[in-house]
């Protein structure tokens, strides 16, 4: 995703410059726009009770490559297919049975089966896609496809044979870039692992002579950092802020957790432009380019030393000066997002006056002061509710942001603190509404007498 700050991607922590948003993801715009006091409270609470999670379709497509996967793909689909046995069974036949294409892909990421030409039985497990399908779905790179421009390459939005919708990630053509190769690599050893309706759905890939293609689901809504910006002219209300950092939550926590088959999984680059939205306003974390396996608790070790990748703002200091990435880098840059929530600022902000340019810094110190209400995004309204929330999500910011590892949550804690802080702001938003309908009510009577 295209970066709101600046990518670090070396151990002498060279600045790499990503270039700012160029364009923004199609379809239509679902989110909600703060007017009046009483219609934003009210809609505050429809929103908290109405928001649930409506899981991705199921999803089919075409195809494999001509050439073998490489070996630890294959032991990796091996691994999908042993853990979706049943998944696998039931897609494989009704794959079968509908025969409508040449070529079938089940609906489960990573296990595959053909009929193609009628004859070929393709082994399961290649999650490869070929040119000719990549053109087709993409109507041959149209730059009416294009939906974005990111640091890897450009993404483009494309319909499988299915009609399944996809977005394209391909790699820029930059022969001396040795970290394409390295982030492609990542991405797609890193999006066969894993499956959570948070994190973005891996579909294939391709790599082919000097093409590295990354196929995964399209997300309609464009990134959280779009949303913060208002970039349709809706503001994102603070019930639907923290929806989407629970489902980041959950996401993170799942990636730390997995304990599915061996290392946990660091992500790297957790920023609001890597969260992708969904109609429905709900989170979907992507790009695995930097996500690394975390070390390997069974052995003692406490982190992996590594260099220094992420994007500047969101650096855990603690792993900019030692190098060591452990689950809790993720962890500070999420209390980085915490913060961006709930100020609707960028974690740098070169252009305001010095104390405030560095948001994390400016928040904290409010929050510290007993000001915290005071970097609510101007955007939204304060009230009782909105008041009490912000101030929780700011000191489980300060926990996430402790200078040392030690000092910060679990994702897992962060998770449960925001349950918490959900379900308070849900209450107190409903008990705002009804003072406020009285309120309304009286005046009402007032102004009839
Ligand atoms: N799955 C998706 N669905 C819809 N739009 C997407 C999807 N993935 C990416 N995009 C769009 O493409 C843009 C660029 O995303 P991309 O993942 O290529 O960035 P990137 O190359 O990883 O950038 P960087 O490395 O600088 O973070 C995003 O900002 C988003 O607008």
């Amino acid at each position: 995703m295209k970066s709101p700050g600046t990518h670090w991607s070396s151990k002498k922590q060279s600045l790499e410059e990503r270039s700012d948003f160029s364009s923004v993801s199609s379809s239509s715009s679902t989110s909600r726009k703060s007017t009046s006091g009483f219609k934003t409270a009210a809609k505050s609470v429809a929103v908290a009770f109405t928001s649930c999670f409506t899981p991705p379709e199921t999803k089919s497509s075409s195809s494999f490559g001509e050439s073998e996967p490489p070996s630890w793909l294959r032991q990796l689909s091996t691994m999908i297919k042993i853990i979706h046995t049943f998944p696998f069974l039931v897609s494989f036949m009704s794959d079968v049975s509908s025969a409508g294409s040449d070529r079938k892909r089940s609906s489960r990421r990573g296990i595959y089966t053909s009929s193609y030409n009628s004859t070929q039985t393709t082994e399961p497990g290649t999650l490869k896609f070929t040119m000719p399908e990549i053109y087709k779905a993409t109507k041959n790179f149209a730059p009416s496809f294009k939906i974005g421009q990111g640091g890897f390459g450009t993404v483009y939005k494309g319909r499988l044979d299915d009609g399944t919708l996809v977005a394209v990630k391909r790699a820029k053509k930059n022969v001396y870039d040795k970290h394409l190769g390295v982030e492609f690599q990542s991405e797609i050893k890193m999006l066969a692992r894993v499956e959570h309706l948070n994190l973005v759905r891996f579909h294939g890939y391709l790599e082919h002579e000097d093409e590295k293609i990354v196929v995964v689901e399209y997300v309609p809504n464009g990134t959280l950092r779009e949303r913060l910006d208002c970039l349709d002219g809706n503001i994102l209300d603070l019930a639907a802020r923290l929806d989407i950092a629970i489902d980041v939550a959950h996401a993170v926590t799942y990636l730390h957790m997995y304990t599915g088959t061996d290392h946990p999984i660091i992500h790297r680059d957790i920023k609001s432009s890597n969260i992708l939205l969904t109609e429905n306003l709900r989170a979907k974390v992507a790009d695995f380019g930097f996500a690394r396996l975390a070390a390997d608790s069974d052995t003692g070790a406490t982190h992996v030393s590594t260099q220094v990748k992420g994007t500047a703002g969101y650096l855990d200091p603690e792993y900019l000066r030692t190098y060591q990435l452990t689950e809790k880098s993720d962890v500070y840059s999420f209390g980085v997002l915490l913060v961006e929530l709930v100020s609707g600022r960028r974690p740098i902000e070169p252009k305001r006056e010095l104390k405030e340019r560095i948001t994390t810094r400016w928040a904290m110190k409010k929050f510290t002061d007993g000001e915290g209400i005071l970097t609510l995004d101007p955007m939204l309204l304060r009230n009782p509710s909105t008041n009490l929330a912000v101030e929780k999500i700011l000191e489980l910011a300060l926990q996430c942001l402790a200078p040392t590892r030690q000092g910060r949550p679990s994702m897992r804690r962060c998770a449960e603190i925001l349950w918490g802080v959900r379900k308070d702001f849900r209450e107190l938003s409903a008990s705002d509404l009804r003072s406020l309908s009285s309120l309304s009510q009286r005046s009402i009577s007032i102004i009839e007498d």
